[in-house]
């Protein structure tokens, strides 16, 4: 007879034999993979509830110490941190580093405690977010949206919301009362991204505080600061906590904005047709976009490209024009170059406007640009998820791994930098960088995954940057502190970046 009771023992001790052979190779595996990365050059002290993260300073300009002690003290190249005790992150901030992981295939990190996860509530599977087929659709799509002949249209928007930022700035050069800079600038380039991309007309600037760019502002902090709090990662735990709520709540608040953008125009097409009096913008694209098999982009895809080039358009800019007048403020003889570079490009019109064919006779101006986007990068950190091993200073690195690019360190690195806090920006005429690795500076980014928008940004900046120089005199105010860097998605001040103005006689 059949002995079923004995037959289930031994399936039972059989299936408990593997049960427990499986968790003691996960265990070695565990501890020989732990001490693998625990030799990698990095934070000594590790903890079996948190891997690294005790070490890593709440505040922004303490955090950013830290890491930067990595480079200084630890190795120049790369560093290992245990985001947990499970996740042995790699930051890479040396160019020999950073190519490595640009140059590879490694799409953006995703996944559950992953930097661009985080974002998907707000932006989706947007162009920051995507990978593989998807993100390349979307980049040949929108690609010919930032054609120079396109780009060439904008300096006129630029100019008009320069105007406006002229206007309100007059009032604070007569009343010779410091102000903050970061605030006045979001409202100018979130006024120029919504005419540029979506040929939406609005008077933000005007209006004073935007909702919108409120809104903004609070998701790209909630956004990074869940990626350093291994607590909220799971989204069913964010989505219970204030933070969660008030961040879902602002998607929420975005997305209605997009949405009515979107239908707006769609109607507007509907009725009219492509516009034929003006070039095809950002939105008409996407609105018209088919696929081989004469399919559009969906609802979704479109307010996720549109979320992703409101925040990516607007904030990236907005962060980095203070941080240039900053430097500018704080080197007041670099100050006077440039302006005097302005005044001859103007010399003899009776418009400050700036034109096209200005843009590239600012040569100074574009060296200042560059160097301060070296001190103060705009775009702070980078993640990937490597999806093939690769040897990173002899070491192996298995697929699956973290890599962070942390371009604020690179820019700052002693070993590829002189003087590398100081703002010289003689240190990027071509002569100067004849022997640089072209992976020493990437404010925006390089490899396939680089910025649409860069040829954007720079014009922009140049225009918005010439007409308030062309103006004004920028001085530090002696009665506000330092502005403190704080690494978000975008590198804003903590406390804004404060300055006091004079008219300039011309
Ligand atoms: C000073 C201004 C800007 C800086 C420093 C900057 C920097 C960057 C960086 C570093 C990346 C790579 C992000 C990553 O790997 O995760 C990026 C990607 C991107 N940027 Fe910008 N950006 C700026 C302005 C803009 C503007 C004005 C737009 C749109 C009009 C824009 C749209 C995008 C988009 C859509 C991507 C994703 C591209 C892709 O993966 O194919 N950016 N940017």
């Amino acid at each position: 007879m059949l002995d079923v009771g004995g037959i289930l023992n031994s399936c039972s001790v059989a299936v408990l034999t593997l049960g427990i052979i499986w968790l003691v190779c996960q265990i070695y595996q565990t501890i020989v993979r732990f001490h693998y990365f625990n030799q990698l050059p990095g934070e000594p002290s590790f903890s079996w509830l948190f891997g690294n993260l005790h070490k890593l300073p709440s505040t922004g300009e303490r955090r950013l110490e830290y890491g930067y002690q990595n480079v200084t003290d630890i190795n120049s190249k790369f560093s290992r941190f245990w985001f947990t005790p499970f996740r042995p992150d790699i930051t890479v901030y040396h160019p020999e580093t950073v190519k490595v992981i640009l140059k590879s295939s490694a799409p953006k990190a995703r996944g559950y405690g992953t930097v661009y996860e985080h974002a998907m509530p707000w932006i989706g599977n947007g162009l920051i977010v995507s990978n593989g087929a998807t993100w390349a659709r979307a980049r040949r799509l929108l690609t010919p949206a930032f054609h120079f002949d396109i780009l060439k249209n904008y300096v006129s928007v630029y100019n008009t919301a320069a105007d406006t930022l002229v206007e309100k700035l007059d009032k604070l050069a007569e009343s010779g009362e410091s102000f903050d800079l970061c605030p006045l600038m979001t409202l100018c380039t979130l006024e120029i991204i919504l005419k540029c991309a979506m040929s939406y007309d609005t008077d933000i600037q005007r209006e004073g505080q935007n909702p919108y760019a409120k809104a903004t502002r609070e998701l790209a902090a909630a956004w990074f600061e869940r990626n350093r709090q291994p607590w909220f990662w799971s989204d069913f735990i964010f989505k219970w906590t204030s933070k969660g709520k008030r961040f879902l709540q602002n998607c929420d608040f975005v997305h209605q904005v997009a949405e009515e953008i979107i239908n707006k125009r769609r109607d507007q097409l509907n009725k009219e047709g492509l516009p034929s009096k003006r070039h095809l913008d950002f939105l008409d694209i996407l609105l018209s976009a088919r696929d081989e098999d004469g399919k559009p982009m969906t609802d979704l895809e479109i307010r996720n490209e549109v979320d992703t080039f409101l925040f990516a358009g607007h904030d990236t800019t907005a962060t980095a024009a203070p941080w240039i007048v900053y430097c500018l403020a704080k080197n007041p003889e670099c100050q006077t170059k440039v302006q005097d570079e302005i005044d001859s490009v103007l010399e003899g019109r009776d418009s400050d406007c700036i034109m096209w064919s200005d843009i590239s006779k600012l040569n100074y101006l574009a060296l200042c640009i560059k160097e301060a986007m070296r001190l103060y990068p705009p775009a702070p950190f980078l993640q990937r998820r490597l999806n093939e091993d690769v040897t990173i200073e002899g070491h192996k690195i298995p697929a699956g791994n973290i890599i962070n690019i942390a371009i604020v360190h690179l820019h700052r690195n002693p070993d590829v930098w002189d003087q590398p806090h100081d703002f010289i920006p003689e240190r990027f005429l071509s002569t100067n960088l004849k022997d640089k690795d072209s992976f020493s500076f990437i404010p925006f980014s390089a490899g396939s995954r680089n910025c649409i928008g860069q040829n954007f940004a720079l014009n922009e900046e140049k225009v918005l940057i010439a007409r308030l120089l062309r103006r004004y005199f920028f001085k530090i105010p002696a009665d506000v502190p330092p502005p403190k860097r704080i690494p978000q998605a975008v590198l804003h001040s903590e406390n804004g970046v404060w300055f006091q103005i004079q008219k300039r006689k011309k």
